[in-house]
C-alpha cells in the first residue's frame, strides 16, 4: 500500500455563536485527504481527516512541513511490514522529524488532522472499523465497548438567543436521546450566568446533569467565585475554570472545588499533560481530562498521554476528549474511556456521529463500517470529497 497524493483544503466552520473568550464568526478547519493505491471493493481507499472546532486551519504548516516529509519518505518507511498497510505510528514519527520538542499549538493541529486521514485509510485498507484497528494494537481490555456515553455540548452565547433559545436547544438535545448536556459560562456576569444555569436545570429530568465550561477565561480569583457560586448545584462538572497551562491555579481549585473538574482540550503533547499531572492538583478519583486527538498531534501521542497519565493512577476512564469527533469515538471504544463529547447542533457538518447510529439513552453505538465512519456522516463525506 502507498500513499499517491495527499490533498488539502480550508473549510469553513464560522457561526455567530460565543464561548466566554472566542467567538467562531472567522472559524475556519484543515482537511486533508490521504489517497492511495490500495483497493478495496473496487473503490481507492482514501482516507479523511479534519481537527476539531476552536483552532484555525492550518494550511501553512501541512503545506510547507508536515505533508511534504510523508511525501518524500520511502514506502518502506511508512508501511507496517507485517501487514504491507501503512503504519499511522510511523508516518506521525515521519510527520515530526526536524521539529524541537516544546512550543506545541498549530503543529499540534497540523499533524493530528494528518494523522485522522492516516488512521481512517489504514482502518479501511485493514477492511476493520477504526475502533477494532486500535483495539487491537492499543487496548488493554479484552474486547472494545461497542456503545460509549456521550453528551451534547452546545449552550453558546448567541446574539439572538437569550434564555428562550437555550431552553429549545437544550429540550432539542433532550428529544434527540442525550441525557446529559453542557453549556457556556464565563461570557456574561456571574448573576446572568446562574440564571442561564438554572433554566437548563429546571428543563433536566430526574438522573440528567449538567456541566458547565468557562473556556480558560477566569483569574483564579473569579474562578474561586465562580466555584463557590457553582458548589449550590449538583454539576456534572465545571470545566477549563482558568488558563489551561496554569497548573496551580487548577491545583488551588481542586482543594476548594468539591465537584467534578474538568481540562485538558487545550493541551497538546504528552509534556504538558505530565506537567498537568505533577503540579495540577486534580483528584484521579474525581476528575475529568479532556485532550483531543485531533488537536494534539493524533493518536500515537494521546497514547503516550495515556501512559504517562497512569503513572498518577489515571485511567482511561478518566478521560472524555473535546472535540466531538468520530475518531474521539474510537478511541473512546478501544480504550475504554468515561465517554466522549459531541455537537449535537453546532459546529456543522462536523457535529455529531453516524446517520445510523441513534443516540439512546445517552449512549451511541459505534458503526461497523470499515474507517472512521465519515461515509456514514452524508454532508461531510459529500463536502470532504467536493473539496479533497
Ligand atoms: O467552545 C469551544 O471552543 C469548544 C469547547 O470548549 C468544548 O467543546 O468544550
Ligand atoms: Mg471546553
Amino acid at each position: 500500500m502507498r500513499i499517491t497524493k495527499i490533498t488539502h483544503s480550508e473549510a469553513p466552520i464560522a457561526s455567530r455563536i460565543s464561548n466566554a473568550v472566542i467567538d467562531f464568526s472567522r472559524m475556519t478547519v484543515s482537511v486533508v485527504a490521504v489517497h492511495t493505491d490500495a483497493v478495496v471493493d473496487g473503490e481507492p481507499v482514501v482516507g479523511y481527516g479534519f481537527h476539531s472546532n476552536g483552532r484555525y486551519a492550518q494550511t501553512g504548516i501541512l503545506a510547507t512541513r508536515v505533508l511534504p516529509r510523508v511525501e518524500e519518505a520511502p514506502a518502506e518507511a511508512i508501511t507496517d511490514p507485517a501487514t504491507g498497510i501503512i503504519d499511522p505510528v510511523a508516518v506521525h514519527r515521519v510527520a515530526m522529524a526536524n521539529e524541537k520538542p516544546g512550543g506545541h499549538g498549530d503543529r499540534a493541529v497540523a499533524v493530528g488532522t494528518l494523522d485522522m486521514a492516516v488512521w481512517d485509510a489504514a482502518a479501511k485498507a485493514a477492511g476493520l472499523p477504526l475502533f477494532r484497528l486500535l483495539h487491537r494494537r492499543f487496548g488493554t481490555t479484552p474486547e472494545p465497548e461497542t456503545a460509549v456515553w456521550v453528551y451534547a455540548a452546545g449552550g453558546y452565547y448567541h446574539p439572538d438567543k437569550p434564555l428562550d433559545g437555550l431552553r429549545a436547544e437544550i429540550g432539542g438535545y433532550l428529544e434527540t436521546g442525550y441525557r446529559d448536556v453542557k453549556i457556556k459560562i464565563g461570557g456574561a456576569p456571574l448573576a446572568e450566568d446562574m440564571r442561564r444555569i438554572e433554566t437548563v436545570l429546571e428543563l433536566l429530568p430526574e438522573g440528567s446533569r449538567l456541566a458547565v465550561d468557562a473556556n480558560g477565561r477566569f483569574d483564579l480569583a473569579t474562578a474561586l467565585e465562580y466555584a463557590r457560586a457553582l458548589s449550590d448545584y449538583d454539576l456534572m462538572w465545571y470545566e477549563e475554570p482558568v488558563d489551561p497551562l496554569d497548573y496551580r491555579a487548577h491545583a488551588v481549585l481542586a482543594e476548594e472545588y468539591a465537584g467534578p473538574l474538568a481540562t485538558g482540550e487545550n493541551l497538546f503533547s504528552a509534556a504538558d499533560v505530565r506537567n498537568l499531572r505533577r503540579y495540577g492538583g486534580l483528584r484521579p478519583h474525581r476528575d475529568v481530562l479532556q485532550m483531543d486527538p485531533s488537536l494534539s498531534y493524533g493518536v500515537a501521542e494521546y497514547d503516550a498521554m495515556l501512559r504517562d497519565l497512569a503513572l498518577g493512577g489515571w485511567s482511561p476512564r478518566n478521560c472524555c476528549p473535546h472535540g466531538g469527533n468520530q475518531i474521539n469515538l474510537a478511541l473512546a471504544a478501544a480504550y475504554g474511556f468515561g465517554g466522549c463529547e459531541s455537537y449535537p447542533q453546532v459546529f456543522e457538518p462536523f457535529g455529531g456521529f453516524a446517520e445510523n447510529t441513534p443516540i439512546t439513552d445517552g449512549r451511541v453505538a459505534l458503526p461497523e463500517a470499515p474507517g472512521i465512519g465519515i461515509e456514514l456522516k452524508p454532508a461531510l463525506h459529500s463536502m470532504l470529497r467536493e473539496r479533497l
